[in-house]
Protein backbone atom coordinates (compact mmCIF):
# COMPACT_ATOMS: atom_id res chain seq x y z
CA UNK A 1 0.00 0.00 0.00
CA UNK A 2 1.38 3.50 -0.71
CA UNK A 3 -1.50 5.79 -0.88
CA UNK A 4 -3.75 6.04 2.89
CA UNK A 5 -7.01 8.23 2.33
CA UNK A 6 -7.67 10.07 5.81
CA UNK A 7 -10.98 10.95 6.06
CA UNK A 8 -13.13 11.74 9.26
CA UNK A 9 -17.38 11.81 10.01
CA UNK A 10 -16.93 15.52 9.28
CA UNK A 11 -14.86 18.77 9.17
CA UNK A 12 -13.14 19.94 12.73
CA UNK A 13 -13.24 16.02 13.79
CA UNK A 14 -9.09 15.94 14.23
CA UNK A 15 -8.09 14.83 10.74
CA UNK A 16 -5.36 16.76 10.78
CA UNK A 17 -4.11 16.26 14.17
CA UNK A 18 -4.63 12.59 13.35
CA UNK A 19 -3.22 12.31 9.96
CA UNK A 20 0.49 14.51 11.32
CA UNK A 21 0.50 11.91 14.58
CA UNK A 22 0.15 8.70 12.56
CA UNK A 23 2.70 9.67 10.32
CA UNK A 24 5.48 10.86 13.23
CA UNK A 25 4.85 7.44 14.86
CA UNK A 26 5.55 5.93 11.24
CA UNK A 27 8.64 7.37 11.01
CA UNK A 28 9.49 6.06 14.45
CA UNK A 29 8.31 2.64 12.56
CA UNK A 30 11.15 3.82 9.86
CA UNK A 31 8.16 4.18 7.44
CA UNK A 32 9.53 7.05 5.20
CA UNK A 33 6.39 8.81 4.49
CA UNK A 34 4.86 12.40 3.23
CA UNK A 35 1.34 14.15 4.00
CA UNK A 36 -0.86 15.27 1.19
CA UNK A 37 -3.70 17.49 1.61
CA UNK A 38 -6.17 16.79 -1.03
CA UNK A 39 -7.54 20.40 -1.35
CA UNK A 40 -7.41 23.03 1.50
CA UNK A 41 -9.91 25.68 1.70
CA UNK A 42 -10.20 28.79 4.42
CA UNK A 43 -6.38 30.18 3.84
CA UNK A 44 -5.89 33.70 4.38
CA UNK A 45 -4.02 35.63 1.87
CA UNK A 46 -0.42 36.77 2.73
CA UNK A 47 0.85 40.21 2.42
CA UNK A 48 1.83 39.55 -1.35
CA UNK A 49 -1.76 38.92 -1.97
CA UNK A 50 -0.87 35.24 -3.17
CA UNK A 51 -2.40 32.23 -0.90
CA UNK A 52 0.52 30.54 0.88
CA UNK A 53 1.33 26.61 1.74
CA UNK A 54 -1.66 25.07 3.46
CA UNK A 55 -2.65 25.75 6.88
CA UNK A 56 -3.25 21.75 7.33
CA UNK A 57 0.63 20.73 5.99
CA UNK A 58 1.76 23.38 7.74
CA UNK A 59 -0.03 21.34 10.97
CA UNK A 60 1.58 18.23 9.32
CA UNK A 61 4.88 19.28 9.69
CA UNK A 62 4.71 20.60 12.80
CA UNK A 63 3.19 17.17 14.36
CA UNK A 64 5.95 15.38 12.65
CA UNK A 65 8.57 17.61 14.21
CA UNK A 66 10.02 18.47 10.65
CA UNK A 67 10.09 21.96 8.70
CA UNK A 68 8.55 22.46 5.78
CA UNK A 69 9.89 19.96 2.62
CA UNK A 70 10.81 20.86 -1.29
CA UNK A 71 7.39 19.24 -1.66
CA UNK A 72 5.49 21.54 0.44
CA UNK A 73 7.11 24.79 -0.69
CA UNK A 74 6.54 24.15 -4.45
CA UNK A 75 2.68 22.94 -3.33
CA UNK A 76 2.78 19.85 -4.31
CA UNK A 77 1.38 18.16 -0.98
CA UNK A 78 -1.93 20.74 -1.64
CA UNK A 79 -1.73 22.42 -5.36
CA UNK A 80 -5.50 23.47 -4.48
CA UNK A 81 -5.75 25.93 -2.31
CA UNK A 82 -8.57 28.76 -1.76
CA UNK A 83 -9.47 31.59 0.44
CA UNK A 84 -13.52 30.77 1.10
CA UNK A 85 -14.02 28.49 4.08
CA UNK A 86 -16.25 26.29 2.85
CA UNK A 87 -16.99 23.05 0.26
CA UNK A 88 -14.01 23.00 -2.21
CA UNK A 89 -16.95 22.93 -4.75
CA UNK A 90 -17.75 26.32 -3.83
CA UNK A 91 -14.60 27.82 -2.97
CA UNK A 92 -13.32 27.21 -6.41
CA UNK A 93 -16.09 28.62 -7.57
CA UNK A 94 -16.07 32.10 -5.66
CA UNK A 95 -12.47 32.00 -6.77
CA UNK A 96 -12.66 31.21 -10.34
CA UNK A 97 -9.94 28.56 -10.24
CA UNK A 98 -11.34 25.13 -11.10
CA UNK A 99 -10.20 22.13 -9.91
CA UNK A 100 -8.61 19.40 -12.05
CA UNK A 101 -8.44 16.25 -10.02
CA UNK A 102 -5.66 15.21 -12.64
CA UNK A 103 -3.15 17.50 -10.97
CA UNK A 104 -3.95 16.08 -7.66
CA UNK A 105 -3.42 12.63 -9.24
CA UNK A 106 -0.32 13.54 -10.60
CA UNK A 107 0.92 15.25 -7.34
CA UNK A 108 -0.03 11.89 -5.54
CA UNK A 109 2.29 10.27 -7.86
CA UNK A 110 4.99 12.73 -7.75
CA UNK A 111 4.89 12.19 -3.92
CA UNK A 112 4.73 8.18 -3.90
CA UNK A 113 8.22 8.32 -6.34
CA UNK A 114 9.65 9.88 -3.13
CA UNK A 115 8.07 8.21 -0.90
CA UNK A 116 7.12 4.82 0.60
CA UNK A 117 3.63 6.07 1.98
CA UNK A 118 1.42 9.30 0.79
CA UNK A 119 -1.23 10.13 3.80
CA UNK A 120 -3.89 12.06 2.08
CA UNK A 121 -5.70 14.43 3.60
CA UNK A 122 -9.19 15.02 2.63
CA UNK A 123 -11.55 18.22 3.02
CA UNK A 124 -14.36 17.71 5.74
CA UNK A 125 -15.88 14.27 5.22
CA UNK A 126 -16.32 11.26 2.73
CA UNK A 127 -19.17 13.03 0.35
CA UNK A 128 -17.34 16.39 0.16
CA UNK A 129 -17.66 17.48 -3.19
CA UNK A 130 -13.92 18.42 -4.92
CA UNK A 131 -16.17 20.04 -7.51
CA UNK A 132 -18.74 20.38 -9.53
CA UNK A 133 -18.83 17.02 -10.67
CA UNK A 134 -16.89 14.61 -8.22
CA UNK A 135 -17.75 13.74 -4.44
CA UNK A 136 -14.81 13.11 -2.73
CA UNK A 137 -15.33 9.34 -2.18
CA UNK A 138 -15.91 8.86 -5.87
CA UNK A 139 -12.20 9.89 -6.18
CA UNK A 140 -11.25 7.41 -3.69
CA UNK A 141 -12.79 5.11 -5.13
CA UNK A 142 -11.60 5.72 -8.52
CA UNK A 143 -8.06 5.23 -6.93
CA UNK A 144 -8.97 2.49 -4.81
CA UNK A 145 -7.03 4.46 -1.47
CA UNK A 146 -7.58 2.44 1.65
CA UNK A 147 -9.54 5.04 4.13
CA UNK A 148 -8.49 5.72 7.65
CA UNK A 149 -11.87 7.50 9.21
CA UNK A 150 -11.07 9.51 12.22
CA UNK A 151 -14.45 9.63 14.56
CA UNK A 152 -15.04 11.19 18.21
CA UNK A 153 -17.50 10.66 21.01
CA UNK A 154 -19.66 13.34 20.53
CA UNK A 155 -23.29 12.88 20.67
CA UNK A 156 -24.52 12.03 17.16
CA UNK A 157 -20.83 10.29 16.18
CA UNK A 158 -22.32 6.45 16.05
CA UNK A 159 -24.75 7.85 13.22
CA UNK A 160 -22.15 9.30 11.54
CA UNK A 161 -19.46 6.65 11.78
CA UNK A 162 -21.78 3.52 10.70
CA UNK A 163 -22.79 5.85 8.05
CA UNK A 164 -19.49 6.69 7.00
CA UNK A 165 -18.89 2.90 6.66
CA UNK A 166 -21.65 1.85 4.74
CA UNK A 167 -20.76 4.48 1.79
CA UNK A 168 -17.33 2.96 1.97
CA UNK A 169 -18.52 -0.37 1.53
CA UNK A 170 -21.56 0.60 -0.82
CA UNK A 171 -18.29 1.77 -3.25
CA UNK A 172 -16.35 -1.76 -2.48
CA UNK A 173 -13.53 0.64 -0.56
CA UNK A 174 -11.69 -0.78 2.41
CA UNK A 175 -11.86 0.41 5.84
CA UNK A 176 -7.81 0.54 6.88
CA UNK A 177 -8.42 1.79 10.38
CA UNK A 178 -11.00 4.25 12.71
CA UNK A 179 -9.52 6.58 14.94
CA UNK A 180 -10.99 7.19 18.03
CA UNK A 181 -9.97 11.23 19.06
CA UNK A 182 -10.87 11.73 22.47
CA UNK A 183 -11.00 15.42 21.31
CA UNK A 184 -15.13 15.85 22.07
CA UNK A 185 -14.44 14.27 25.53
CA UNK A 186 -15.52 16.81 27.96
CA UNK A 187 -18.15 18.10 30.11
CA UNK A 188 -19.26 20.70 27.59
CA UNK A 189 -19.40 18.73 24.80
CA UNK A 190 -19.90 15.44 25.63
CA UNK A 191 -20.50 13.61 28.71
CA UNK A 192 -18.17 10.77 30.08
CA UNK A 193 -21.26 7.94 29.91
CA UNK A 194 -21.76 8.53 26.22
CA UNK A 195 -18.34 9.14 25.31
CA UNK A 196 -17.38 5.57 27.05
CA UNK A 197 -20.29 3.78 25.58
CA UNK A 198 -19.47 5.35 21.90
CA UNK A 199 -16.23 3.92 22.29
CA UNK A 200 -17.35 0.54 23.12
CA UNK A 201 -20.14 0.27 20.42
CA UNK A 202 -18.11 0.98 17.67
CA UNK A 203 -15.23 -0.78 18.64
CA UNK A 204 -17.77 -4.38 18.99
CA UNK A 205 -18.99 -3.19 15.73
CA UNK A 206 -16.01 -2.71 13.78
CA UNK A 207 -14.41 -6.56 15.30
CA UNK A 208 -17.79 -7.97 14.27
CA UNK A 209 -18.42 -6.04 10.48
CA UNK A 210 -14.65 -5.05 9.73
CA UNK A 211 -12.29 -7.52 11.56
CA UNK A 212 -9.30 -6.80 9.61
CA UNK A 213 -10.02 -2.69 10.26
CA UNK A 214 -7.02 -1.48 12.77
CA UNK A 215 -8.87 0.57 16.02
CA UNK A 216 -6.74 3.64 17.00
CA UNK A 217 -7.56 5.42 19.75
CA UNK A 218 -6.25 9.15 19.76
CA UNK A 219 -6.08 11.46 23.50
CA UNK A 220 -6.90 14.52 24.12
CA UNK A 221 -4.48 17.24 23.90
CA UNK A 222 -4.80 19.71 27.06
CA UNK A 223 -3.94 22.71 25.83
CA UNK A 224 -2.03 24.01 22.04
CA UNK A 225 1.23 24.13 24.19
CA UNK A 226 1.01 20.74 25.68
CA UNK A 227 3.00 17.71 24.81
CA UNK A 228 1.24 15.93 21.97
CA UNK A 229 0.75 12.11 22.73
CA UNK A 230 2.02 10.07 20.39
CA UNK A 231 -0.47 7.24 18.49
CA UNK A 232 -0.12 4.08 19.26
CA UNK A 233 0.48 2.19 16.02
CA UNK A 234 0.05 -1.92 16.08
CA UNK A 235 3.93 -3.41 14.29
CA UNK A 236 1.13 -4.82 11.09
CA UNK A 237 -0.72 -1.31 10.13
CA UNK A 238 1.16 -1.18 6.65
N1 LIG B 1 -7.18 15.16 20.40
C1 LIG B 1 -7.30 16.49 20.34
N2 LIG B 1 -7.11 17.24 21.46
C2 LIG B 1 -7.20 18.58 21.42
N3 LIG B 1 -7.47 19.29 20.31
C3 LIG B 1 -7.67 18.61 19.17
C4 LIG B 1 -7.60 17.18 19.12
N4 LIG B 1 -7.86 16.79 17.84
C5 LIG B 1 -8.07 17.91 17.14
N5 LIG B 1 -7.95 19.01 17.91
C6 LIG B 1 -8.16 20.41 17.53
O1 LIG B 1 -9.46 20.54 16.97
C7 LIG B 1 -9.46 21.42 15.85
C8 LIG B 1 -10.01 20.67 14.62
O2 LIG B 1 -9.12 19.59 14.32
P1 LIG B 1 -8.50 19.39 12.88
O3 LIG B 1 -8.01 20.69 12.33
O4 LIG B 1 -7.50 18.28 12.96
O5 LIG B 1 -9.83 18.96 12.07
P2 LIG B 1 -9.97 18.44 10.58
O6 LIG B 1 -10.85 17.25 10.64
O7 LIG B 1 -8.62 18.25 10.02
O8 LIG B 1 -10.76 19.60 9.79
P3 LIG B 1 -10.73 19.98 8.19
O9 LIG B 1 -11.91 19.33 7.56
O10 LIG B 1 -10.84 21.48 8.22
O11 LIG B 1 -9.44 19.52 7.62
C9 LIG B 1 -8.03 21.92 15.71
O12 LIG B 1 -7.90 23.15 16.38
C10 LIG B 1 -7.20 20.83 16.41
O13 LIG B 1 -5.97 21.31 16.92
C1 LIG C 1 -13.33 24.95 5.78
C2 LIG C 1 -13.47 23.63 6.53
N1 LIG C 1 -12.61 23.67 7.68
C3 LIG C 1 -13.15 22.41 5.67
N2 LIG C 1 -11.79 22.47 5.22
C4 LIG C 1 -14.11 22.23 4.52
C5 LIG C 1 -15.36 21.55 4.97
C6 LIG C 1 -16.35 21.32 3.86
C7 LIG C 1 -17.65 20.71 4.37
C8 LIG C 1 -18.73 20.71 3.34
C9 LIG C 1 -20.02 20.04 3.83
O1 LIG C 1 -19.97 18.87 4.27
O2 LIG C 1 -21.06 20.69 3.82
MG1 LIG D 1 -7.66 19.23 8.46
Amino acid sequence: MSVLFVSGIDTDIGKTYATGLLAKSLMQQGVNVITQKLVQTGISKQADGELGIADDIVSHRQLMQMPLQPCDLDFTTCPYRYEKPASPHLSAALANQPLNINVITDATNALQADYELVLLEGAGGLLVPINEQLLTLDYIAKQGYPIVLVTSGRLGSINHTLLSLEAIKSRGLMIHSVIYNHIHDDAEQTDAEIANSTIDFLQAYLACHYPKAHWLVLAKQANEHSDVADIALPTTFI
